[in-house]
């Protein structure tokens, strides 16, 4: 949280001190070396949001995450931070045939497509995993791989409904929203795939076998709600939607708008931080209902969003800065970045073209991740060096490119 005066000056300094002793103590080579997934080869095919977001958290830890391209430029290249593009069209026999010779060195293969894409191009796991025992096939949907709705097209809204989460989230009389594409698509999609992707990896160090991962973000959504699963029967969740503890019923859990037209999040639960917060907005315990008074819970909001609404943002981060009265800004993402706290430990970096991004996390001891500061890749930029890599002679390479089968791309000098 900002404070100000003197004191905010020196924190502010130490936090560039902090900063600069990081940039000093930057890892060398042979600790790039040592990251947690140096070694593993990725090869991720093409997708929406949920696939390009799991093969960039596995390269940020350290594999060698090769993005499978079509040929055309699709134009739909972000978070592929840290990759190379290899663009290959596999609905053409000799593009399956360079696929399957990739897929018999790799260490995952990842793909987004409907079920039975892959299995169309004859890349199904039966093949690769004849291929190659020990190959890890992760396979990334919406449904799953079987079941009635399976084949069906779906985006995160629709795996987030199906798996009764939306029926929770939005507020009283309103009908449910996503909160943007987050819950379904990177909670339950590219974070489960990924660690289904490392618990395999995990296995076959004992087994010596690889094996398929169906992701899927219905049930990894449902997974993700198991708390409230869990938690359905208690009192807190037999209100009806918006009028919980949790889902914006309580005047305690709550966001409020400032003087400025800002915003306040609060999170005061537990007694002794409710006491804080009464006290910070300046307001009488003995004048209040009881906390957990729900048919109350209305009015005591009210009561909250006129105090709130009397001082500017900065003005209540003063008041509740380092209380426990579980207050803080509610911050855009460009104040995220330049945040004291966040800035102290280093939360968002900045890469070569002065875009910010968040710090992978979490964040390990002895192996952090260590993300590329480089350009996304161009689409078939590496398409040459990978075949190389992977023993394709350059008369191979020759046919393959002037069959149209592969793509490459030249990054132009910027004059
Ligand atoms: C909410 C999020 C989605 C956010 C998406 C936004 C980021 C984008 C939505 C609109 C985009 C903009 C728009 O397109 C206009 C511009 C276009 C420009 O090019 C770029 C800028 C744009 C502004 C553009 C920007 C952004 O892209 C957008 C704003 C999600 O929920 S993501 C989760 C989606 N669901 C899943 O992932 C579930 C699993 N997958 C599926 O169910 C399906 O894949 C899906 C997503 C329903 C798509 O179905 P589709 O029929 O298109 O594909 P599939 O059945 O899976 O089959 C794949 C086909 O691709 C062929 N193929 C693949 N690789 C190759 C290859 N290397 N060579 C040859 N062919 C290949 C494959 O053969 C299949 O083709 P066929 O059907 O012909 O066999």
């Amino acid at each position: 949280m900002e404070g100000s005066g003197r004191e905010e000056k020196g924190r502010r300094r130490r936090g560039g001190e902090e900063e600069k002793r990081k940039r000093e103590e930057a890892p060398s080579d042979l600790e790039r070396s040592t990251m947690a997934l140096q070694g593993v080869r990725v090869l991720e095919l093409a997708g929406l949001a949920p696939g390009p977001h799991c093969g960039m958290i596995l390269a940020d830890f350290g594999a060698q995450v090769i993005r499978l391209d079509r040929l055309g430029h699709q134009g739909k290249t972000w978070m592929a931070r840290g990759k190379r593009s290899l663009a290959l069209d596999l609905k053409r026999p000799e593009g399956v045939s360079v696929m399957r010779r990739l897929c018999k060195r790799m260490d995952v293969v990842m793909e987004p497509f409907r079920p039975g894409v892959m299995e169309k191009f004859g890349l199904g796991p039966e093949i690769l995993l004849k291929d190659n025992p020990r190959l890890i096939y992760a396979r990334l949907s919406g449904f799953g791989q079987l079941g009635r709705l399976s084949k069906v097209a779906g985006h995160d809204i629709n795996f987030l409904a199906l798996s009764g989460v939306l029926s929770k989230l939005g507020r009283s009389n309103e009908t449910p929203y996503a909160p943007l594409n987050l819950l379904a698509d990177f909670g339950g999609g590219s974070l489960t795939c990924a660690l289904g992707i490392v618990l395999a990896l995990y296995e076959r160090t004992q087994s010596d076998k690889g094996q398929v991962i169906d992701a899927n973000m219905v049930e990894g959504t449902a997974y993700l709600s198991s708390f409230l699963w869990h938690s359905k029967n208690l009192v807190f969740w037999n209100q009806p939607r918006g009028k919980n503890i949790l889902d914006s019923g309580a005047p305690f859990y709550e966001t409020y708008r400032t003087s400025d037209g800002k915003f306040m999040a609060v999170g005061a639960i537990e007694p002794q931080f409710y006491a804080l917060l009464i006290k910070g907005l300046g307001l009488n315990c003995d004048e209040l209902p009881n906390q957990l008074s729900i048919s109350d819970w209305e009015e005591t909001k009210k009561k909250f969003a006129d105090a709130f609404a009397k001082k500017t943002q900065a003005e209540w981060c003063n008041i509740f800065d380092g209380t426990d009265a579980c207050v803080t800004p509610i911050l855009s993402l460009e104040e995220a970045a330049l945040n004291e706290h966040n800035q102290e430990r280093g939360t968002f970096f900045t890469d070569e073209h002065h875009n910010v991004s968040p710090r992978p996390a979490p964040l390990l001891s002895r192996t952090p991740a260590i993300p590329s500061t480089k350009r996304d890749p161009m689409e078939g930029e590496h398409t040459k060096e990978i075949l190389q890599e992977f023993g394709f002679s350059e008369d191979e390479i020759n046919q393959l490119d002037s069959d149209k089968i592969i793509e490459t791309s030249t990054p132009k000098a910027n004059l």
